[in-house]
């Protein structure tokens, strides 16, 4: 069993990360002095693992509810939101309620905005079951809902109080999801840490085949660069812009071709290429780290080019709209070689044509 914390003063909080935590949980739970909680999943998850995570709480005498969402990125909206907080409302809950987000990032993102929101804010616990959601949307406590004119567009920070991964979750995941959450953890090597991002360039056989001992190390690094990061600079003031390498153009992917059409994980990674290959043309990267960088991405399947049908006239729109952007202008997050990243402003329309449509 790996913890590590992530230190925010009075919002501090702790990552479990393990086998078999849904069932054996309660350890980490009885500390929480819970009272009622409202279990938050959707259908795919739900017939998987509600039961065990329901177990554990009962063995603890905490009063239990559930609601089940519909599936898929399509579904994070202000809609099923308001459908959370019509159960709540329906339920009775009160400020003394905690909400436990079961599933991926779409409902740990919108479980988290629903619990900063209702009755102005009540604590809420993550169990992530995908591996994009335990190295990364689990962790820092961005919460938000899709626009049809932006992804995340709305939303709050609001860290949860306990983060329980299990990895043997992983074991019903699809390998599309699983690739999909591999752009994010080989995004902290290219952001942060040259050396894992070597070691994901050895093991990727390994983490390929799901082995559990490499798949939990790269878990544990993930979250402690995020919680790392997330400490430093918790409402993304500075540094923790970094963790939205690929995401300018990535996001304008996800929203251009409809929510849940790209996979989040698959849309960030051509968004990562892109920034690469913007990188290098600045003179910040080489030939030769960008082509790593690529390989690696290939090697798990994931998506090296943005859609053939999206010109930069398609990007520009939702890239100003982006949440980094300053003074009416983009900044993008662009690598320093491996390892190493930064906010960098001031390209032109003309670059990024020449970037996204060869002209
Ligand atoms: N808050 C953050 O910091 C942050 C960080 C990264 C991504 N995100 C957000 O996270 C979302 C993507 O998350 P995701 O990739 O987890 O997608 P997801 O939540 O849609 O889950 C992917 C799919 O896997 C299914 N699933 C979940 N666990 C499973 C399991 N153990 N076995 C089988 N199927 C399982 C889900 O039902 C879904 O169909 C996006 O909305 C993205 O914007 C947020
Ligand atoms: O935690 C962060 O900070 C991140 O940027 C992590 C990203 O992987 C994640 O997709 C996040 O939701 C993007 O945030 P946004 O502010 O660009 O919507
Ligand atoms: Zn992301």
């Amino acid at each position: 069993m790996e913890r590590i914390q992530v230190e925010l003063g009075q919002r501090s909080y702790p990552i479990i990360i393990g086998a078999q935590l849904l069932s054996q949980a309660e350890t980490w739970l009885q500390s929480l002095a819970l009272n009622r909680v409202l279990i938050v999943t959707n259908d795919v998850v739900a017939p998987l693992y509600l039961d065990a995570v329901e177990g554990t709480f009962q063995r603890l005498n905490v009063r239990t509810d559930h609601l089940v969402l519909p599936d898929g990125e399509s579904y994070k909206t202000l809609d099923t939101l308001e459908s959370i907080f019509a159960r709540a409302l329906e339920l009775n809950l009160g400020r003394d309620v905690m909400l436990v987000a079961l599933g991926g990032g779409v409902i740990g993102d919108m479980v988290g905005f629903a619990a900063a929101c209702y009755q102005r804010g009540v604590p809420f616990i993550q169990i992530p079951t995908t591996l994009l959601a335990q190295v990364d949307s689990s962790v820092g406590g961005k919460t938000a809902v899709n626009h049809p004119l932006g992804k995340n567009m709305i939303g709050a920070f609001h860290q949860p109080v306990l983060v329980l991964a299990d990895t043997e979750t992983l074991n019903t995941l699809p390998d599309r999801e699983f690739a999909a959450g591999m752009a994010e953890v080989i995004k902290y090597g290219i952001i942060w840490d040259s050396a894992f991002f070597s070691w994901l360039e050895q093991q990727r056989e390994a983490l390929m085949a799901r082995d559990p001992q490499a798949l939990t190390y790269a878990i544990r690094r993930c979250c402690e660069i995020k919680a790392e990061v997330v400490a430093q600079d918790e409402t993304e003031q500075g540094v923790r812009a970094l963790l939205n390498l690929g995401h300018t153009f990535g996001h304008a992917i996800e929203a251009e071709m409809g929510y849940g059409s790209w996979l989040h994980g698959e849309a960030v990674a051509a968004g990562t290429v892109l920034a690469c290959q913007l990188a290098q043309q600045l003179g910040r990267m080489s030939d030769e780290d960008v082509a790593r960088v690529s390989a690696l991405l290939a090697a798990f399947n994931l998506p090296l080019l943005a859609p053939s049908a999206m010109r930069c006239a398609d990007f520009l729109p939702h890239m100003l709209r982006d949440k980094k952007s300053l003074a009416g202008k983009i900044r993008f997050i662009l690598p320093q070689g491996i390892g190493h990243a930064d906010v960098v402003g001031g390209i032109s329309e003309a670059q990024l044509q020449q970037l996204i449509d060869g002209a």
